[in-house]
């Protein structure tokens, strides 16, 4: 694929997924407080935080593995209610969870289209087309250029970054509005991660699908994300554009104290190019 420009988000991109004023907890856990979040169309949003501080049940309920206990949630501006992940899925919100629910002795053609295989009539049997399937990823992959020698290989034999970009083609192959990735960077070494921030950056590219994306390294999230939420004991109290912070002052917001009100300081202090969410 083409190296071109990033082009910034158009200033009028309708928000595709808003959740307002929503908490969780489990017992007497909890896991979110208050928390507002929106992601545009063909947006690529950074979750980060420290271990607990709610991105794994932010992103459930996202997903509709979970229901928060209150506040709203608004898909492209309607009010909504996600009952399962197969409701969430159906609503165009697809999830990339950290095993990759991808089946290592099956090939990666195979894998790109598990649970939806193509098939064919052949002298009245109804077969597995391989051929097609085979084709289609070969396009695909191409497509979203993700380097793949060969789709008839099984997931065994690919590298850790391979294997989470084919987790993320297949998910974006029934064309979700969202693609929400768990860590998709984590455990992965240098080269490895550049596989799948090359595939974000191209996603990023066509901003046709806007990405939630769970990142530990700041220096990753400058590189792919336009903005950053970061959550800290269930709420979020930072929510920056990329393009208007910086990675050193990102840290030092960070470890300015992790208290909402230093946070507010520091950001405050960083000549207002921070902005804060709205409680
Ligand atoms: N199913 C659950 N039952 C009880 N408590 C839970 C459950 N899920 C999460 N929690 C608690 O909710 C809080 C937020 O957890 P969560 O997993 O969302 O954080 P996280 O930011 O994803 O952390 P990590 O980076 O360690 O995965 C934690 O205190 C956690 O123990």
């Amino acid at each position: 694929m083409m190296e071109q420009e990033i082009k910034p988000l158009a200033a009028d991109a309708p928000n595709v997924l808003e959740v307002s004023h929503i908490s969780k907890s489990f017992g007497a856990v909890t896991a979110l407080v208050d928390v507002s979040l929106k992601v545009k169309r063909g947006e690529v949003l950074a979750l980060v935080g420290d271990n607990g501080a709610g991105k794994s049940t932010l992103i459930k309920i996202l997903s509709g593995f979970h229901q928060p206990d209150t506040g709203k949630i608004l898909s492209n501006g309607e009010e909504t209610r996600f009952a399962s992940p197969r409701d969430a899925r159906a609503r165009g919100i697809e999830t990339v969870y950290q095993d990759l629910a991808l089946i290592g002795d099956l090939s990666i053609y195979h894998n790109m289209f598990l649970g939806r295989e193509q098939r064919k009539r052949f002298l009245g049997l109804n077969l597995l087309d391989n051929k097609k399937m085979r084709t289609l990823s070969r396009t695909y992959l191409d497509t979203l250029g993700i380097h793949i020698p060969d789709v008839n290989n099984t997931v065994d034999l690919l590298s850790g970054g391979q294997r989470q970009c084919v987790a993320v083609a297949r998910s974006i192959y029934s064309s979700p509005s969202i693609l929400i990735l768990d860590e998709p960077l984590a455990a992965l070494g240098v080269r490895e991660s550049a596989h799948v921030l090359g595939l974000i950056q191209n996603l990023r590219r066509q901003r046709e699908v806007s990405v939630i994306m769970i990142v530990h390294n700041y220096n990753q999230i400058f590189e792919v994300c336009d903005r950053i939420n970061f959550l800290h004991a269930g709420e979020i109290v930072l929510d920056a554009s990329t393009s208007e912070t910086t990675e050193e002052e990102l840290i030092r917001v960070v470890k300015s104290g992790l208290g909402k009100n230093a946070i507010s300081a520091a950001a405050s202090a960083a000549e207002g190019r921070a902005t804060l969410p709205h409680h």
